[in-house]
């Protein structure tokens, strides 16, 4: 099976003997299991673990919520919202609900904000549907999914009866804890288990991810054997440049040191928009902290050449790129001549789509290197299960590797409790009466 090329030939960066043997130091750290946030490096081995049985009992899961709904909403936010928001997507042909026939049901997101409008319309919008629910919480006391789950077991309760909920509601979060669990336990839901050493931002090989996306028809063995690839290929005792985990981690932190603070993540299809933003949490809530860490951003190409393109090409020099590359496109359209060429665009006649799309890779990556933006580029051979498995334990593997060379623990987020705790003093959440003086004296 083909697998993910790593390209850092314009980077303008040869990797230190001294950074590669960082790469090298931080990945048999991980897999040894004593570095720092170790209670949480249960996705090391995630892929290689999963076994077919697992595999099954989720499909059998998910046939069964296919049975009963046209629409499955997947309640979560953050990493037990993005990667299976990222899958599908990239795994979806964005216009199928314009299609008469539908093959497999709609799989909708709710929980991943607080916006009276976004609630509103969804429930508006299922109301002609059956629906089911899968509601995903790790800590199981999340507001943004809890106050989405109220309202959504509502609605299904009122429609079918309790009895009928505890076949149209399944629960994903922890083995014991929380809020969710509890209710689940009461209720009688059906529910899988978020392992406690996955943390959030690492859970899309779990039920978090797996449930959701074969619900949705995506064929959840060969993403994990995807994943189970990429593990064998970036294992502790792979040589440096053979690990393509090893060599994206160490040439982010030697040009993080060189002064390139933000790197943005781009592609050329649109389907991979939200693997930039499954990749943004990854990063963003993995190194970002004690004052340190790359800012992690993104673009879709070429649209976002007509919007950033200016910026990227001329504005402060501490960017650098990594472009997702997909070699094989999945269908083909080819540009035709036209007599009166009034477009001007017959120079085009006889070309794929693709080819043009190439060109413009080829043309703006020379250009942003000209304009002093580093470029790394990450080639999957196609957009399909198997090679996004690959890329997701790519980038999680790498995102270890780096956040030891950075030398913070990859594996917390102390950072975002502070807006928790300002949001619960302002709505008067019991226990917070004194910061609830406090913080609305500042308002
Ligand atoms: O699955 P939970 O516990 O609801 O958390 C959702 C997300 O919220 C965070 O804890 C941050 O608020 C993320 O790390 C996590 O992915």
């Amino acid at each position: 099976m083909e697998t993910i090329k790593l390209d850092i030939s314009k980077t303008g960066i040869a990797v230190s003997a001294e950074m590669q043997a960082k790469a090298q130091a931080a990945n048999a750290l991980l897999e040894s299991g004593k570095g720092a946030g170790n209670d949480f490096l249960g996705w090391v081995h995630l892929p290689s673990s999963i076994s077919a049985a697992e595999i099954e009992a989720i499909e059998k899961q998910a046939a069964k919520l296919r049975e009963k709904a046209e629409v499955i909403i997947c309640i979560g936010i953050g990493g037990s919202y993005l990667g299976a928001k990222a899958v599908l997507e990239a795994m979806s042909d964005p216009f199928r609900f314009l299609h008469k026939e539908q093959t497999a049901p709609v799989v909708l997101f709710a929980g991943q904000n607080i916006s009276e409008d976004y609630t509103y319309e969804l429930l508006e919008a299922v109301k002609e549907h059956s629906i089911a629910t899968i509601v995903i919480s790790k800590s199981g006391t999340t507001t943004e999914p809890a106050i989405a789950f109220r309202l959504i077991k509502a609605e299904i309760e009122k429609r079918y009866g309790k009895k009928e909920a505890a076949e149209r509601i399944v629960a994903i979060t922890d083995k014991a804890r929380g809020a969710l669990k509890t209710l689940a336990t009461n209720e009688g839901y059906p529910t899988f288990v978020i392992p406690d050493d996955v943390g959030g931002r690492f859970s899309v090989l779990t039920p978090v991810g797996l449930l959701p996306l074969a619900a949705a028809g995506v064929d959840i063995a060969a993403l994990v054997r995807g994943a189970q690839e990429m593990e064998r290929a970036t294992a502790d005792g792979t040589p440096f440049g053979q690990n393509p985990a090893a060599v994206y981690a160490a040439v982010r932190n030697e040009l993080y040191n060189g002064g390139k603070k933000v790197e943005i993540l781009g592609s050329y299809e649109p389907k991979l928009q939200y693997i930039n933003e499954w990749w943004k949490q990854l990063y963003g809530e993995s190194e970002g902290k004690q004052g340190k860490g790359i800012f992690p951003a993104s673009v879709t190409l070429t649209a976002d050449l007509h919007s950033m393109g200016q910026y990227i090409q001329d504005g402060e020099r501490t960017l650098f790129e990594t472009i997702i590359s997909v070699a094989k496109p999945a269908h083909e359209v080819v540009i035709e001549a036209e007599a009166e060429n009034l477009d001007g665009l017959n120079f085009l006649a006889g070309k794929r789509i693709s080819e043009v799309n190439r060109m413009a890779k080829l043309g703006v990556q020379l250009a942003h290197v000209d304009g002093g933006v580093p470029n790394i580029r990450i080639e999957i051979p196609a957009i399909d299960a198997h090679a996004i498995g690959s890329l997701l334990y790519f980038f999680e593997k790498a995102c270890g590797i780096s956040g030891y060379i950075l030398g913070v623990n990859p594996f917390d987020q102390p950072g975002v409790e502070a807006y928790k705790k300002n949001m619960f003093a302002l709505l008067d959440k019991p226990g917070y009466e004194e910061a609830s003086k406090a913080i609305k004296a500042r308002l």
